[in-house]
């Protein structure tokens, strides 16, 4: 306790110099710093962990739109949302903002990982790692994908349809961890070439090695560390994102027996120009239609944003989800509707940033679309299903997940 007082009398004045001289220039955005050092992150994990982060965030955009500051994670903060803002946070050049990563990530994923890299050095692995990320690279691999999900699929479904109904919630599957599996699965066959068996599921303890072979044909001269700290991130960045966006796609379905309907048919005709047996194209692809909350960056000099400044050395937190939700953008944007998406063109620039934007949008965009789209035609064109936990919920850690890793019913189609 006189440990934690010591502390707060040592960092108080400093903190009380801090603000008193930002706030007498003027153009410092609205919203308070709270207490030194905690601020509102004790209230913003809470509202994480209580699955009400999305309305915390609302609340404060509609309080002090379209900017304000706080204090998250023991840094001045400033919140921002919206077109101009996306616009600001991916566009600007990298002597002005840069990306910001928490401790535990550079020491997790390495401090040469994409994440924590700057100018020519983020181009340069950038480009190495784009080599075999862009769309050509990936098109040779879309009938290996599509062979791995059906083996997947199979594999952990057999039998799971004959249990009796008291059984069903044990024993049936959830597409969460099913969905994970698959995405380090498939990884694991395209980066390292390594196919199911002993040998990939002793994959971690000779993960280095793999590596090494994997980046080998790399003509960009990148070196060890970042070899190994962005195959890592790449395991990390390609895991969960691609898995929950399955598991909820799965989810909406079932809910929505029109777009269920719809995605049915359009699978359903690229079915019927196939083979049994046959597998997936990029150009069956091209007949289809195409999760994460924001991220961090930092102030590198006093940027001027409309009647504010973004002090110099601040966190800035970009957070998409509130303006996905924005209906003056997307009307009814809770509705679940993949049409909108037919007309790109009708959707302003810097308004839908799932993947981010500018020189650090996602690499793994293609690869993601992919194995994306030919898991929902597997098991569209495949299975029914039922979910068997009828809630809507879905809870963040910090990435969405919902309920109960939503366990189904899964009963196969008979195929003509
Ligand atoms: C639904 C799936 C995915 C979503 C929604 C997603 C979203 C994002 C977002 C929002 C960013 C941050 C962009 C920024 O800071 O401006 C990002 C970065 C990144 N993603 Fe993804 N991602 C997905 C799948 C993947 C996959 C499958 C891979 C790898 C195969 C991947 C690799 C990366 C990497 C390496 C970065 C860092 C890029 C950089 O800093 O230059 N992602 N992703």
């Amino acid at each position: 306790m006189i440990a934690l007082l010591i502390i707060f009398l040592l960092v108080f004045p400093i903190f009380l110099l801090l603000t008193r001289r930002r706030s007498s220039a003027k153009g410092l955005p609205p919203g308070s710093l709270g207490i030194p050092i905690i601020g509102q992150s004790l209230a913003f994990l809470h509202a994480i962990r209580s699955n009400t982060a999305e309305q915390w965030l609302e609340l404060r955009a509609r309080k002090y739109d379209p900017i304000s500051k706080l204090n998250l994670f023991g840094k001045p903060t400033i919140f921002i949302h919206g077109q101009a803002a996306n616009k600001l946070v991916f566009s600007s050049d990298s002597n002005s903002i840069s990306n910001q990563q928490t401790q535990a990530i550079t020491l997790i994923l390495g401090d040469r990982s994409l994440l924590n890299l700057t100018g020519q050095d983020h181009r340069r692995v950038r480009d190495a790692l784009l080599s075999f990320l862009k769309p050509e690279s990936l098109k040779k691999y879309v009938g290996k994908i599509d062979g791995e999900i059906r083996q997947h699929i199979e594999f952990h479904r057999q039998g799971k349809e004959q249990v009796t109904v008291m059984l069903v919630a044990l024993c049936f599957p959830k597409v969460l961890p099913l969905m994970k599996t698959l995405t380090f699965n498939i990884i694991c066959s395209f980066l390292f070439g390594l196919e199911r068996g002993k040998q990939r599921d002793q994959f971690l303890g000779g993960l280095q090695d793999m590596i090494k072979g994997a980046w080998a044909e790399n003509e960009v001269l990148i070196s060890d560390d970042e070899i190994v700290h962005n195959v890592m991130l790449v395991m990390v960045a390609g895991h969960d994102t691609s898995a929950i966006l399955i598991t909820f796609l799965m989810r909406l379905f079932a809910n929505d027996p029109a777009v269920y309907a719809a995605v049915l048919q359009e699978q359903e005709e690229i079915a019927k120009g196939k083979q049994r047996g046959e597998f997936l194209t990029w150009e069956d692809l091209a007949k289809m239609f195409p999760p994460i909350f924001g991220g961090f960056r930092k102030a590198l000099k006093d940027i001027e944003y409309g009647r504010y400044v973004i002090p110099e050395g601040w966190q800035i937190f970009w957070v998409a989800s509130v303006t996905h939700m924005d209906d003056t953008i997307f009307p009814e944007p809770s509705k679940f509707d993949p049409s909108i998406f037919e007309n790109q063109a009708s959707i302003p620039p810097y308004c839908y940033v799932p993947f981010g934007a500018g020189p650090r949008i996602c690499p793994g965009y293609e690869f993601a679309r992919i194995e994306t789209l030919v898991a929902i035609h597997y098991i569209i064109t495949h299975f029914k299903w039922k979910l068997l936990c009828s809630d809507n919920f879905f809870s963040r850690n910090p990435t969405s997940f919902p309920s109960k890793g939503l366990p189904v019913q899964i009963t196969p189609k008979k195929i003509l």
